[in-house]
């Protein structure tokens, strides 16, 4: 099923007819999606194309100037991020959120607490804080670092850190997760890691992902998103993608 199409059943996120304006400039306008439950979404397009305008969009991080986003049927164009996050919307965090002088384990667990603070305010108990250690550490299992727990965070390797950012992530257990190139800065030795991860983190659970390396796109996404000049130019699947005319010319031919 196309991302473009409509009204075949309850996408997990979805958006219409999105404009964001930063002043007369659109950065993206007439932007109308669908992702479906438990499918793998890349968002590609060239510099400037509007994809972090989007996922901020989709986030909550940028004001709509138009348009509407649901998640799960449900209309969330009013909430702000956090709400959103609660709501069942993951985004990966930047490293500037990780705490470095922490370790790995104690930023696993911060974050635990915090979302469950946010979830319910006035959450007391031991029973909790054994909940709080024990998430942290399935997430710490989950992301490959178990060995790794008592690590400064800023001692770790960049592709170690950006596997933080996605556990991090991963702790609010959301239906959707939102990926802003996960795979940016991570070492060739690292990548197959990374391609890893993030297949696992996306079983049972719905992603889209910003990506500059083609071969990872066409490799992980069932479906892949072109943006171009602030508009979606395709959607599709990797092979239908890769043959478009107007993709290749716009977007894969040139030299990328
Ligand atoms: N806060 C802002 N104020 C003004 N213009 C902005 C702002 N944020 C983004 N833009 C502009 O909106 C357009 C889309 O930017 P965006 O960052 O979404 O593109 P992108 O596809 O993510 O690019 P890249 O691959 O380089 O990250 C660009 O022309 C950019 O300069």
């Amino acid at each position: 099923m196309s991302v473009l199409d409509s009204g075949a059943g309850t996408a997990a996120l979805a958006c219409r007819d999105v404009e964001v304006a930063y002043g007369a400039f659109k950065a993206i306008s007439g932007v109308s999606c669908d992702f479906m439950p438990g499918r793998l979404y890349s968002l590609i397009g060239p510099n400037g194309a509007g994809k972090t305008t989007l996922m901020n969009a989709l986030s909550g991080r940028a004001r709509l100037s138009r348009g509407r986003v649901a998640l799960g049927g449900r209309d969330i164009t009013a909430l702000p991020p956090h709400a959103r996050t609660r709501a069942g919307l993951g985004r990966s965090f930047q490293i500037t959120q990780i705490f470095p002088g922490m370790t790995v384990l104690e930023n696993l667990r911060l974050a635990a607490q915090a979302h469950r603070y946010r979830l319910q305010p006035f959450w007391r108990g031991v029973g909790g804080f054994r909940g709080i250690a024990l998430e942290a550490e399935r997430v710490l299992e989950d992301i490959g670092m178990g060995s790794l727990g008592h690590v400064d965070a800023a001692n770790l390797s960049h592709g170690d850190q950006r596997a933080l950012e996605v556990g991090l992530a991963l702790l609010s257990d959301p239906k959707v997760l939102l990926l802003d190139e996960p795979l940016a800065g991570v070492g060739h030795g690292d990548a197959a890691r990374a391609v890893d991860l993030i297949r696992r983190a996306a079983r049972g659970r719905t992603v889209l992902l910003i990506e500059h390396n083609m071969d990872v796109v066409m490799d992980i996404s069932d479906e892949v998103v072109v943006m171009l000049g602030g508009q979606i130019l395709a959607a599709g699947p990797p092979a239908t993608i890769r043959e478009d005319a107007r993709v290749r010319s716009a977007y894969l031919g040139d030299g990328e």
